[in-house]
């Protein structure tokens, strides 16, 4: 028996709306009929949506209709539910449809079932299923038309959104006026921008792709070899890991990292980027601390070396030991918990010729030096891993866009020339030609710390890449995913709350994760 062919490669990809219209303009030249499109795609959308609610009783189903194809979309799939027996209502509050929208109209009124204008006529419906715009929304909902969708919103039921909650726009996932609270939505056929924006996340629910069989070709014709937008899955992950580990290998072979982090005051921060940088594997660690905190690093890293610097009055690193030399190390993370007072020494790591991580105080030191000119006369790749916060005063000029986090990663990126990784609920990570967007993770990792932990851990895998000329920007996407999917373990062993970041660095170690890597290590 033939089943459906499971595309899992479809799921990298990542369109805008003008992509999306791209690929969907070829389909339709090569001869596919819209409107048989429509009705493959609303027939896929039927069997998601009826897996949603047959746990649920549901008898009348509420169907709120736009002008457009989303409109053209809900009305397949409401007369589809009539025909399953459910009691459909539906409601349309626009005057003008597209032809073929028009056309399902005509039919669906031809078997009894009135249509409303009304938004009210929705309000004893036990769920919503909402088509009232997918991709082509431009412009914002006002007036009576936001005033509904409010009133949708404060009914608290199960809302189905079909391609995108209505009021979303496709790209930036900024509210255009008002927009559906959806609990569940079902893009389609690929992964639109919006899906990747954290301004989306509340209003998109659970979601899920509705693959309709684009063709490859299609995609690839539209997007290039090396499309601007990917998300990031565990086969992409983990496909660049340092695994197998070759038999005869030793421990400089697997990375020579040093971390410099730590202060009197944020002792913390340099324990956590060593416990990160422990999980990654890395073949050799090296953490350079404040003299005064040594002890205490050396109690919970019994395994790497640490170098005890000079420090200023306030308890900062003020510069490496004497006849100490950068250039022994594959890579240098720098930047947690150094406070603001360890410029000199800043300073001095972003002129040496060795890959870096600037992270936390390295970044606060790094936006008071000309950032974009610095980082583009380095010598070496340099990755810098700032939150919103740190974002904004390291490119000022971006502020006002910060929402639309991909595209001012992408633009950050081109003009440092470095990998820029926004953290956020939705990680980006901005490279020469992709901005690659980590898809899964959890707000248990919203908490001091765990951004600490991503430095060392990505030091650590960088340090151990370095050496066989893997491309930086891969293993930076593995890192984060690694990091998020340890949180994501974390928290459904201990709940959202229960993963501080100490906890985090012990599941960095454990299954699943781990047993998904080992698939590749020698039996
Ligand atoms: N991609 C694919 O392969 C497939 C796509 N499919 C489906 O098509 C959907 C895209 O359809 P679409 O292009 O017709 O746009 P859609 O989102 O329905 O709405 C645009 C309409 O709304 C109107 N309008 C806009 N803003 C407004 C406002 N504020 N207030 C009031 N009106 C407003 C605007 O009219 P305007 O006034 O601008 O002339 C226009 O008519 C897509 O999301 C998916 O569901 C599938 O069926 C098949 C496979
Ligand atoms: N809502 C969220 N969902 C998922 N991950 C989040 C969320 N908020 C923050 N994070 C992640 O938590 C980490 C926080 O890092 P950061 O802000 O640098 O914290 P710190 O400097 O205290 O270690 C980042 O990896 C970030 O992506
Ligand atoms: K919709």
């Amino acid at each position: 028996m033939f089943t459906r062919q499971n595309r899992t490669e479809i799921q990298h990809f990542v369109v805008t709306a003008k992509q999306m219209q791209a690929i969907e303009s070829r389909i339709f030249d090569a001869g596919m009929p819209v409107a048989a499109l429509m009705e493959k795609v609303a027939g896929r959308i039927t069997e998601g949506i009826l897996s949603k609610i047959k746990s649920i009783s549901v008898t009348s189903i509420g169907v709120l209709v736009g002008p457009g194809h989303n409109g053209g979309d809900a009305l397949v799939v409401a007369r589809e539910l009539h025909f399953l027996g459910y009691s459909v209502v539906i409601c349309c509050p626009f005057s003008k449809q597209k032809e073929l929208t028009q056309s399902h109209f005509k039919y669906i009124t031809s078997l009894g079932i009135s249509i409303n204008k009304n938004m009210e006529s929705l309000q004893h419906c036990e769920v919503i299923i909402d088509g009232m715009f997918g991709f082509g929304l431009e412009r914002p909902i006002t007036d009576e038309l936001a005033e509904g969708v409010n009133q949708i919103n404060a009914g608290n039921k199960q809302i189905l959104s079909i391609d995108l909650p209505s009021g979303i726009h496709t790209d930036t996932g900024e509210v255009l006026g008002t927009a559906i609270h959806a609990t569940y939505t079902f893009c389609l056929g690929l992964w639109k921008l919006a899906f990747l924006q954290d301004s989306a996340l509340d209003y998109l629910g659970e979601v899920e792709l509705i693959d309709f069989d684009i063709p490859l070709a299609d995609i690839e014709a539209i997007l290039g070899q090396t499309p601007e937008f990917r998300r990031i899955t565990p086969e992409n992950a983990m496909a660049d890991l340092p695994l197998p580990r070759p038999l005869a290998t030793h421990k400089y072979k697997n990375g020579n990292l040093l971390i410099v982090a730590g202060s009197h005051r944020y002792t913390g921060a340099a324990i956590l980027a060593g416990l990160g940088a422990r999980a990654s594997g890395v073949g050799m660690l090296s953490i350079a601390v404040p003299n005064s905190i040594k002890p205490l690093l050396s109690t919970q890293l019994p395994e790497a070396l640490i170098i005890g610097c000079p420090e200023t009055e306030d308890g900062a690193i003020l510069d490496f030991p004497s006849n100490f030399s950068l250039d022994q190390f594959d890579a240098i993370a720098c930047g947690p918990g150094l406070t603001q007072s360890a410029t000199t020494l800043v300073q001095l790591i972003l002129e040496c010729n060795r890959p870096l991580i600037l992270d936390a105080d390295g970044l606060n030191i790094l936006a008071q030096l000309n950032p974009i000119l610095t980082l583009s006369q380095r010598q070496a790749a340099t990755i810098i891993t700032p939150h919103p916060g740190e974002f904004k005063r390291l490119f000022p000029e971006l502020a006002e866009e910060l929402s639309n986090h991909v595209f001012v990663t992408q633009k950050a990126a081109q003009q440092s020339q470095s990998i820029v990784v926004l953290k956020g609920a939705k990680v980006c990570i901005g490279t020469a030609n992709t901005v690659w967007i980590n898809p899964e993770s959890t707000p248990a990792l919203a908490r001091g710390g765990s951004g600490d932990v991503l430095t060392g851990l990505l030091g650590g895998l960088l340090a151990a890449v370095v050496l066989n000329q893997t491309p930086i920007d891969a293993i930076v996407k593995t890192a984060v995913w690694w990091h998020a999917q340890a949180g994501i373990q974390a928290a459904k062993d201990k709940t959202e709350l229960g993963v501080d970041a100490l906890t985090l660095t012990q599941y960095l170690n454990l299954n699943p994760i781990q047993s998904r890597f080992l698939n590749k290590s020698h039996p």
